[in-house]
């Protein structure tokens, strides 16, 4: 039986969506001496810890853990036999607590944050409106802020059939406990590779489906050359410059056929449409604050929404770096902002690097993608220097010449990148691929924010023998051909 209770709440902060940034708005408004209150329709913990991060990691470790192994001689032998399918499903499901969220309901309470359940929206300036799993309606205001934390969904192309056609989204590729005899992929972004590199692991045959002409187009090229020549090696299908027409899948099930441009067919048993994201503000009330409904949200470094002097859009909804850690990140900026400002200070102006300036976001995002060899990359690539009007050199290194590669892995196999910038002689960019690289990419990160002058990364000693020498592999070839 549906209720409807109206009442009313007051507090200082009002967050709306708790997923990873949501969380932590309110951790760092409370830990300032503010109140705060988050409103979730799904699940406390959001996207990345029941159908994204975690569950897709859970996925891949073993088939990394696997792939390292078979390079190491006397052990190799002992990890020839395929991946145990169910016990790695087991495992990303503890990964993601049976998609249950009491930890994380826990938790808020134990910090003296109020949870709503339900669908909350905007309900006018300062204003949200939540309508409960029974019908029960809170009203709830916000003295100082409101947090716009909605995140984004998969954005899926307006192709002829492909609505009937029960397309895996990313929720189905991390969240499937049967192994497809044929996967479709189509897109090759970081979902699509990730996904594209677990399912063929626990053996599906992978097909890729790619518009452009390689993966990972945001990352220097080489990086996906290689991530597709090693996808190719094993077996999968990696297609570049196709275009998906149509899908056609009668009643829903059954297998799914892709019409290709020129006529071409594609049969699969699954389809993967890992295309982009959108983000979520459709229906969160926007329209009443006099935004577009379904609109990424502008904000400024403080992640204010622009034009606004209460509501902020942190994490996805705002486009500026679809990843979990930058969300993050911004989190801890937005809250430090929420803050001083309802302590009465203006931020006119939030200085560059300041506590109060989401200033990564533009030059210095890191990103680990968790394929076989891993990609790791920071800051801006060759291409984005050049466009961005730097006077740049790229120094490149194979990783083959580092001994503590040789000894990670048998035949090991890699490349490095720095994008040097001439004038300062400091880093805009660092990409790494190869095996475990994505441990060494906090290194390039430091070095990348902080600006540190390549004269002084030269007394940066890496230990002998680890794969972070790559670095002294890098400056030597940078100062050799200065
Ligand atoms: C397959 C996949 C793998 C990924 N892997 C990584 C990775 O390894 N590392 C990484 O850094 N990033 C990764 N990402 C990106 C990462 O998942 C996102 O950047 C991150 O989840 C964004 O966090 P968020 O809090 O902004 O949004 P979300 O995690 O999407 O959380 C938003 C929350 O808001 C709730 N919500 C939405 N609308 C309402 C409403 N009206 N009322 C109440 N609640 C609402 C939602 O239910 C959700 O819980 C991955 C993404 C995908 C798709
Ligand atoms: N390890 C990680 O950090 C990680 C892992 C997964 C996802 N993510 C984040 O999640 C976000 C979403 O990932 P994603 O892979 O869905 O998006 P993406 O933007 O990385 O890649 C989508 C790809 O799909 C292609 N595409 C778009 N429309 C298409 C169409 N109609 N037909 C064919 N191809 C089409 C695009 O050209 C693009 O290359 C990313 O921004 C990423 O940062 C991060």
């Amino acid at each position: 039986m549906t209720r409807t209770v109206e009442n009313a709440h007051a507090y200082d902060v009002v967050v709306l969506g708790a997923g990873p940034v949501g969380e932590n708005v309110v951790d760092r408004v409370r830990a300032a001496g503010l109140t705060a209150a988050i409103v979730e329709s799904e699940l406390l913990g959001g996207e990345c810890s029941y159908w994204a991060c975690m569950p897709s990691k859970a996925l891949l470790r073993p088939v990394l853990a696997r792939s390292d192994a078979r390079r190491v001689p006397g052990l190799a032998e002992a990890v020839r036999r395929p991946l145990d399918a169910p016990a790695v499903f087991a495992h990303r499901d503890e990964t993601v607590g049976h998609w249950k969220d009491d930890g994380q309901a826990d938790w808020l309470g134990s910090i003296g944050v109020r949870v709503f359940r339900g669908h909350g929206r905007l309900d006018g300036p300062r204003r949200v409106a939540v309508e409960g799993p029974e019908g029960e309606r809170h009203l709830l205001t916000a003295r100082h802020a409101v947090a716009v934390c909605t995140g984004s969904r998969a954005a899926l192309p307006p192709l002829p059939g492909l609505a009937g056609a029960r397309p895996w989204t990313s929720r189905e590729a991390t969240s499937a406990d049967r192994v497809p005899g044929r996967l479709l992929v189509v897109g090759g972004g970081v979902v699509g590779v990730e996904m594209a590199t677990a399912w063929h692991a626990l053996g599906a045959h992978v097909t890729m489906l790619v518009r452009g002409d390689g993966l990972l187009p945001r990352m220097e090229p080489f990086v996906g050359e290689r991530i597709a020549g090693a996808l190719r090696a094993r077996g999968a299908d990696v297609r570049t410059g196709v275009a998906v027409e149509a899908v056609v899948r009668d009643g829903g099930s059954g297998p799914v056929t892709l019409v290709l441009e020129g006529g071409e067919t594609v049969e699969g048993d699954e389809v993967l449409f890992a295309t982009g994201r959108a983000p979520r503000t459709e229906d969160v009330g926007l329209e009443t604050v006099g935004l577009e409904p379904g609109s990424w949200l502008d904000v400024d470094d403080t992640l204010r929404v622009t034009g606004s002097d209460w509501l902020y859009a942190v994490g996805d909804v705002n486009r500026r770096a679809l990843l979990t850690h930058q969300g993050k990140y911004q989190a801890r900026i937005a809250g430090a902002a929420i803050a001083a400002r309802a302590a009465g200070d203006p931020l006119d102006g939030a200085a560059p690097w300041g506590p109060y300036a989401a200033t990564a976001d533009y030059g210095a995002v890191p990103q680990v993608v968790f394929s076989d060899p891993e990609a790791a990359a920071v800051g801006l690539s060759l291409a984005e220097a050049g466009h961005a009007g730097y006077r740049v050199r790229a120094v490149d290194v194979d990783m083959r010449s580092v001994a503590g590669a040789g000894l990670y892995a048998q035949g090991y196999s890699g490349a490095a990148r720095l994008v040097v910038d001439l004038d300062r002689e400091v880093l805009l960019g660092a990409s790494f691929v190869g095996p475990a690289v994505g441990e060494l990419l906090h290194a390039a990160t430091v070095a990348v924010t902080a600006e540190v002058p390549l004269s002084r990364l030269w007394h940066a000693v890496p230990s002998y023998p680890t794969i972070s020498e790559v670095w002294l592999r890098l400056l030597e070839a940078y100062r050799d051909r200065a």
